[in-house]
């Protein structure tokens, strides 16, 4: 599927948030093995972006194409949910427990693995992270840092095709930070970014864009 063609084209893309036009013909190309950064000032529409890519905001104009489909309706993105995996700037938002390997074991459970399957594939991602340790903790139980990196097994647990990660540095110290971009870079996965980190950027990015503010 799409062999040629990039993995997402957005043209012309409008978005608004309630009611008010947050990004404005906008043109958007991923290409295969590409890393490409979302730059930009705080409420310039990073997330917005991100987001409009799962569905999550109705385009408001302009067309979008993922994986080789034209993408309008909720018909349209609900089956591209896992094979485009997001990264919330939340991770609480996307973790729903109740341990951290249960919570990892969903997204293949629910794509019809067996139970032992999807506990040995959460397993393995879990200790591909870094967090094996962390396995039976409960996924309230975890600092802002654990739970950025509880939250990234349970998308890749997801085997996506592309990556949409937003502020994935964000809550970790050093070290942690570190082991998640090695991660990343190690996946070998197409991503978009949006990250205000200069180490991500600077490890990561192999295309930057810069997001202006909407015109008033
Ligand atoms: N749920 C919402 N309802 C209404 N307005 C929103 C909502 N979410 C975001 N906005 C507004 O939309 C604009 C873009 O926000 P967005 O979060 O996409 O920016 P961002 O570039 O990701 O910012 P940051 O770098 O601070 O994370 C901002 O003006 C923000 O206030």
């Amino acid at each position: 599927m799409n062999a040629a063609g990039p993995l997402i084209l957005g043209r012309g893309l409008r978005l608004a948030r309630a009611g008010k036009v947050v990004v404005e013909a906008f043109d958007l190309e991923l290409h295969a093995g590409e890393r490409l950064f979302v730059l930009g000032a705080s409420g310039t529409g990073k997330t917005t972006l991100l987001h409009s890519l799962l569905g999550f905001v109705p385009l408001a104009g302009g067309e979008l194409q993922l994986l080789g489909r034209t993408c309008r309706s909720e018909q349209d993105f609900a089956p591209l949910r896992g094979p485009l995996g997001l990264l919330f700037q939340d991770a609480g938002d996307q973790l729903f427990g109740p341990t951290v390997a249960e919570d990892a074991a969903f997204g293949p459970l629910n794509r019809g693995a067996s139970a032992a399957e999807a506990r040995e594939i959460a397993l393995q991602t879990l200790a591909r992270i870094g967090i094996a340790h962390l396995a039976e903790r409960p996924v309230h139980a975890l600092s802002g840092g654990e739970q950025r990196l509880a939250a990234l097994a349970g998308v890749l647990a997801m085997s996506p095709q592309v990556l949409l990660l937003d502020e994935p540095t964000t809550g970790l110290d050093e070290a942690a930070s570190e082991r998640l971009l090695g991660v990343l870079a190690d996946s070998g996965l197409s991503m978009i970014v949006a990250s205000h980190d200069p180490a991500c950027v600077g490890a990561l990015a192999t295309r930057r864009i810069t997001l202006a503010p909407a015109p008033r």
